[in-house]
């Protein structure tokens, strides 16, 4: 595609050699350029792009898009300056891949929490309706059956682009994605066209990026304030910031609530390990999902339905026999009945909320014996460290015993993230706790506490099936181990 063509409509300040140059390919990473790439110059959180243009160029980028012009230009190449590269190229991937997102009707997705969950069940839900489906979710890629491997929450908007086209050839009509707050502040969603935007809730996470609480609000906001009139912007209005996210937005308004008055408003009627049951627009529907957060994640899809002109009935009906997603509030049960939870919580809130719900079930349980909850949890390396005080308190405080032990620890030493997370467990809860550095160990030893009846708790991985530690992913899996470790018993 020729350059004129390529930048059609987006703002730019300066350009120098022809308009008229051709250009195969767009990418972000010098390592990547072939030749007549075009090379986008972005400034990252580690390194500058714009230190890689000569490289680019040297292998073959017949293109620069850039902030800033360097030194010396070069004759062969044609340089397009803007004010900002990554929402530039946002724009110009659209135009690249002509426009795919206008073709789809997509809905994205934010919030702390609940965002592969909803993105998920949408997913599964607009497959059974009868339509050919796409989704971008942390657990992974998918169109219809074929499933792409996910690096991120919400790809670089090139791979972003790249994926709608091939949904688009496959018949896809409808995509759901995950949108990060990530993604937000470095425009991996520039340039993309959503149908809806749905909120799920916000609370304490990635303060290492976002630095302040504030900021990370104005990131999800800016989502809903990007989204067209065309377009619904569903929101949780029982979560604090709920409305806020609403205040700019050119979008069509719309609530879900289970508390108070709302477009789609909801009532938990029961919660159990078999289920949710719950009354939806006056009718009682049963759910394979447990937990009340789950109440929320149901309503906001189905609203989120309705609103996309499905049929209320048929949505319900579709959705109660739909399955949760990989690692969340996944069971792994022993022959003596020991119930394992595996459980993707790496958040204060998520695990607050899935231990409020597990302590809800113990004590509706109607034996005797009232089951013990034993929870097994990390926090992860190389992010948010201000967390983990936090979730070991959390942990401690709706738990009879807390195995503290490693979450991906990345490029951090083990037992200084052990030690942070230490520092949160109140002197009266220091008995419950031990700490085991050896996620493997730690499950095991959880297991070998545990009696007929009892919960083991086993927070942070999920559907992950790794442990990344010094860069290396090793195999892990939190359910395999479980597994072992009950047929061990
Ligand atoms: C902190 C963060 O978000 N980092 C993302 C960011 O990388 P960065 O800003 O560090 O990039 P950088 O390394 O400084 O490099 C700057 C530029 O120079 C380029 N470069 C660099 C080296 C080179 O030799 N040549 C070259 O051209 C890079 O390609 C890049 O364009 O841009 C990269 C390209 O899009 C991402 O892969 C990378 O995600 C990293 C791997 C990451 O871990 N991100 C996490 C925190 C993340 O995004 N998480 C959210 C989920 C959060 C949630 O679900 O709660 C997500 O959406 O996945
Ligand atoms: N609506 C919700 N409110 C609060 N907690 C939730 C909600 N939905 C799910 N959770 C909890 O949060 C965990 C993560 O859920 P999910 O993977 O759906 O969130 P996410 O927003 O996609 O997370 P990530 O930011 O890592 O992609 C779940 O395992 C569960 O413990
Ligand atoms: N999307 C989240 C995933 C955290 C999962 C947890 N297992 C960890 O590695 O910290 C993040 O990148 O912060
Ligand atoms: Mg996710």
């Amino acid at each position: 595609m020729q350059l004129k063509d390529l930048f059609y409509k987006i703002p730019l300040l300066a350009t120098s050699g022809s308009m008229n140059t051709d250009v195969t390919s767009l990418t972000m990473d010098s390592r990547n350029v072939g030749a007549d790439s075009l090379f986008i110059a972005v400034r990252g959180t580690l390194t500058d792009g714009h230190s890689y243009i000569e490289t680019a160029i040297r292998q073959g980028a017949a293109a620069i898009l850039c902030e800033e012009l360097p030194a010396e230009i070069s004759p062969d190449v044609a340089y397009v300056r803007v004010l900002d590269s990554a929402r530039a190229m946002g724009f110009a991937a659209a135009n690249f891949y002509e426009q795919p997102s206008k073709k789809l009707k997509i809905v994205g997705v934010t919030g702390t929490n609940g965002k592969t969950s909803v993105a998920t069940l949408l997913f599964r839900l607009f497959r059974s309706l009868g339509y050919r489906c796409g989704l971008l979710s942390t657990v992974q890629n998918q169109i219809d059956d074929e499933i792409i491997p996910a690096t991120h929450t919400t790809p670089d908007v090139i791979t972003t682009n790249q994926l709608l086209t091939r949904m688009l050839t496959h018949g896809c009509t409808h995509v759901f994605m995950e949108v990060s707050s990530h993604a937000v502040v470095q425009e991996r969603i520039a340039g993309l066209t959503f149908v809806g935007g749905i909120f799920t809730n916000i609370t304490h996470d990635h303060l290492d990026f976002h630095g302040t609480f504030d900021n990370y609000i104005r990131a999800k906001k800016g989502f809903f304030d990007q989204l067209p009139a065309s377009a619904f912007a569903l929101t949780n209005v029982d979560d604090k910031r709920g409305l806020v996210m609403l205040q700019n937005t050119a979008a069509r308004k719309e609530t879900y609530s289970l508390q108070t008055l709302a477009t789609f408003k909801g009532k938990v009627i029961a919660d159990s390990l078999f289920g949710l049951n719950m009354f939806i627009d006056e009718r009682e529907v049963w759910f394979k999902l447990i937990g009340r957060f789950n109440a929320y994640n149901l309503l906001s899809v189905y609203g989120a339905a309705v609103l996309m002109g499905e049929d209320p009935l048929e949505v319900l009906t579709s959705l109660s026999g739909i399955a949760p997603p990989s690692g969340r509030f996944e069971q792994v049960v022993s022959d003596d009945k020991i119930v394992g939870i595996v459980d993707y919580a790496h958040t204060p809130d998520a695990l607050q909320n899935v231990l409020e719900t597990i302590n809800g079930l113990r004590n509706t349980d109607e034996q005797d014996y009232l089951p013990q909850i034993i929870t097994v949890v990390g926090c992860g390396g190389n992010r948010d460290a201000t967390k983990r005080p936090i979730m070991a308190d959390i942990a401690c405080r709706l738990s009879n015993r807390v195995i503290l032990t490693s979450d991906n620890p990345r490029h951090e030493d083990p037992m200084a993230i052990l030690e942070q997370m230490q520092a949160g467990v109140s002197p009266v809860d220091f008995k419950k706790t031990i700490t085991i550095e050896d996620r493997h160990e730690a499950i095991r030893r959880a297991v070998a506490l545990a009696r007929p009846h009892d919960i083991i708790l086993v927070a942070g991985k999920g559907h992950e099936t790794y442990q990344e530690i010094k860069g290396i992913k090793y195999d892990f899996d939190d359910r395999v181990v479980l597994r072992e470790a009950f047929a061990e018993r």
